[in-house]
Formats: structure tokens, C-alpha cells, sequence
């Protein structure tokens, strides 16, 4: 039994994802097995400190600890004002830790939202569903394919509902959504905003995530695409995305029905101008010259890339590092798995 002034500890865990795969841009989205680390202890009394935040990993040397300016503080902060609490508790004291890189398309500020609207529904003692979580999170990131990932776990594909511009009266646009979060009071959001599905993943396709050492921010990734696209395009996408979807849960998988059905006309050949070496990549590394190889496109908004493999994981990344590299880009890379579950929190 722990002593009657013992502070409330749980930890909260937060996969880091890869969206788009290939054709599905806005679409379809993949947990991966890196996961952003909350550990958060309320105190019942005296600390020598109200709030606390420390932080370790990626982002470390950026990212504001003070909580109303802090992206996850905020975010908890948000859902608790929906539901009528106007502050964080205090004593309060969050350790960090994020092992996913920023602004590379892996999905970090997807996971940072779901930890923070993880944290205020928790600190709330809300209990909210984790379908009604979902709508927090897209009132801040929306477009769904990275939250929903991260919050529910494995394959996904989903859809925004359209919004009833009724409902969505005096709701801010996402960039401006968490400003001066501390002063405002927030309506709670619309009810099933994301609709969902999660797909087969067969257990023998690895993620190889290639990462050079610049980024890319999802926004002026986002800014460099086109506002409309021809019928030719958008089918060429459909096709791809409706076989892609139940392709990647047959074992064992078809390298040459995956590796087609991952080709993309809607953001790759768009992002190629942020992206140096990107082309070279994609056309250079196929299942004809890499065994194991199935599919290889832009993680997310990018700059990582993702190649799904059953195997030659080193030859893969070496030969797509080896390209950034011939245009003065340094990498690293890492082989994930398609996690089972998604985000949690666990009572300590
Ligand atoms: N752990 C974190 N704590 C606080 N802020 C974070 C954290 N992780 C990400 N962010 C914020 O999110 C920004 C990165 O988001 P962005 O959408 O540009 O890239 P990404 O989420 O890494 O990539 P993608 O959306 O393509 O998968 C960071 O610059 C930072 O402002
Ligand atoms: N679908 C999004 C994912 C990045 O957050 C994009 O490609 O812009």
C-alpha cells in the first residue's frame, strides 16, 4: 500500500509513426516502436517546486519546459479547460523522454499531442474514451493519419467527418488552436470527428526508417503541394492505396504487388525540391536489386525514409545513405517494428 502522502506517479508512452505509405497521403498511418516517455508525478503536498519539467533525447536543447508554452503541457492544459479545470494540479513534476527525432516525418509532433491529451485526461481523472481522445487530438493536428496511429496502435486507415460549421463556430484554425492556452476557455470538441479502421499487418515486414540530419517542417512540406490535382493522379493513388491496404496484412507478403502499389503522385514528386537525393532514392533501391526489399517511400511529411523489408536491412539503409550522402547529407538508421497497441497510461 503506498503511504497515505504519496504522490500519484504514472507514466505515459507514446509510439512514434510514419504516415502517407506511399499513396495514402493524409490516409494511412503505422505505429513504430519508439516511444515518447512521460514519466508524471502529482504530489498531494510541499515540493519544493509547483511545476517541474525535465526533458531528455531529441529536443532537448529546444524545447520550452515552462508549461504554458511547452506543446504538451499546453495540450493538457486544452483538454482540461474543456472539461471545466482551469489549471495543471500542483504540485506537479513530468520527466521527458523522446527518442524520436523532430521534424523529420516521424510522426514526433503526432506523439507529443496524443501524450499531451493522454496527460490532461488523465490529470483530469476524465476517463474519456480512447474514440473521444481521438477528436481532442484532431482538433490540434488535423489530419489524422500520424494521431491515430500513435493513439490507437498498428495499421490505420482513417477519415475526418466533414464539420459542421455550426459546431466548429468560434474554433480556431490548428496553427492558432493553442494560443494563450492558460487564458482562454476552451468548448469541448465536436463528438466523433475521426472515423478509423485498423488494417492486417503481417508480423514478418520490418521498418527500415532512414534519417538524415536536417529537418523538415510538416508545414512548408505541406505548402509546396499543389491546392488541385488531375483525374489521371488521383486514380493512380486510389489503385494503389485500395490494393495497398490489405497487401501489407497477406504473409507471406508479394514484394512485387507492394512495391508497385507504394508509387505516389500526390506528395513525393512535390517534396522532391526539399528532399535532396530523393528521386535517387526511390528509383535506385527495388526488389530487383535488394532482396527483402518490399516498398520504399517518404516517411510522412519527410525528410526520413521508409523502406518496408523482411529482410538486408543494413544493405538497404547503406545504399539510401549512401545517396544522401553523395549530396553532403549524413543518416542514421534504425529497423522498427509495427507495434501491436498504441499509446497507454500506467498507473505506477
Ligand atoms: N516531444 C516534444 N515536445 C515538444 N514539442 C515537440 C515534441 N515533439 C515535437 N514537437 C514539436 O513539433 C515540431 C515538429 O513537428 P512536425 O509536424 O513539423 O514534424 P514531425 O511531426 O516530426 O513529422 P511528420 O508530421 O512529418 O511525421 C517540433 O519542431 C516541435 O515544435
Ligand atoms: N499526411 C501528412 C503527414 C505528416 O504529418 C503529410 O504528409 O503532410
Amino acid at each position: 500500500m503506498p503511504a497515505a502522502n504519496a504522490p500519484r506517479k504514472f507514466r505515459i508512452r507514446a509510439p512514434c509513426s510514419s504516415a502517407n505509405i506511399g499513396p495514402g497521403f493524409d490516409v494511412l498511418g503505422m505505429s513504430l516502436s519508439l516511444y515518447l516517455t512521460l514519466d508524471v508525478s502529482v504530489y498531494q503536498e510541499d515540493a519544493t517546486q509547483a511545476f517541474e519539467m525535465t526533458y531528455s533525447g531529441e529536443g532537448a536543447t529546444e524545447v520550452p519546459l515552462l508549461p504554458e508554452q511547452n506543446l504538451i503541457t499546453k495540450i493538457a492544459l486544452y483538454v482540461l479547460s474543456a472539461n471545466g479545470i482551469s489549471q495543471l494540479p500542483q504540485p506537479l513534476k513530468i520527466h521527458v523522454h523522446n527518442p524520436i527525432p523532430l521534424g523529420r516525418g516521424l510522426g514526433s509532433s503526432g506523439a507529443a499531442v496524443v501524450a499531451g491529451v493522454l496527460l490532461g485526461d488523465a490529470l483530469g481523472n476524465l476517463k474519456n474514451s480512447y474514440d473521444r481522445l481521438l477528436d481532442y487530438c484532431l482538433m490540434i493536428e488535423r489530419h489524422p493519419d500520424n494521431v491515430a496511429a500513435t493513439l490507437l496502435g498498428g495499421f490505420v486507415a482513417s477519415y475526418l467527418r466533414e464539420l459542421d460549421p455550426e459546431a466548429t463556430k468560434g474554433v480556431p484554425e490548428s496553427e492558432t488552436f493553442l494560443d494563450d492556452v492558460v487564458s482562454k476557455t476552451y468548448p469541448q470538441p465536436p463528438v466523433g470527428i475521426g472515423h478509423y479502421l485498423r488494417l492486417n499487418w503481417s508480423k514478418e515486414i520490418k521498418a527500415v526508417a532512414i534519417v538524415p540530419n536536417f529537418e523538415v517542417a510538416t508545414a512548408k512540406a505541406r505548402a509546396v503541394l499543389p491546392t488541385t490535382y488531375s483525374r489521371q493522379d488521383v486514380i493512380y493513388n486510389f489503385q494503389r492505396l485500395a490494393v495497398l491496404t490489405t497487401a501489407l496484412g497477406k504473409s507471406p507478403p508479394d514484394a512485387d504487388l507492394i512495391y508497385n502499389a507504394v508509387q505516389d503522385r500526390i506528395h513525393q514528386p512535390y517534396r522532391k525540391t526539399l528532399i535532396p537525393g530523393l528521386p535517387e532514392i526511390l528509383s535506385s533501391i527495388t526488389p530487383a536489386k535488394f532482396d527483402g526489399l518490399l516498398g520504399i517511400f517518404l516517411s510522412g511529411a519527410g525528410p526520413t525514409i521508409l523502406a518496408l523489408a523482411t529482410g538486408n536491412f543494413d544493405a538497404i539503409a547503406g545504399a539510401a545513405q549512401k545517396v544522401f550522402k553523395e549530396h553532403g547529407i549524413e543518416s542514421w538508421y534504425k529497423v522498427l517494428e509495427v507495434t501491436d497497441g498504441g499509446s497507454t497510461v500506467e498507473e505506477l
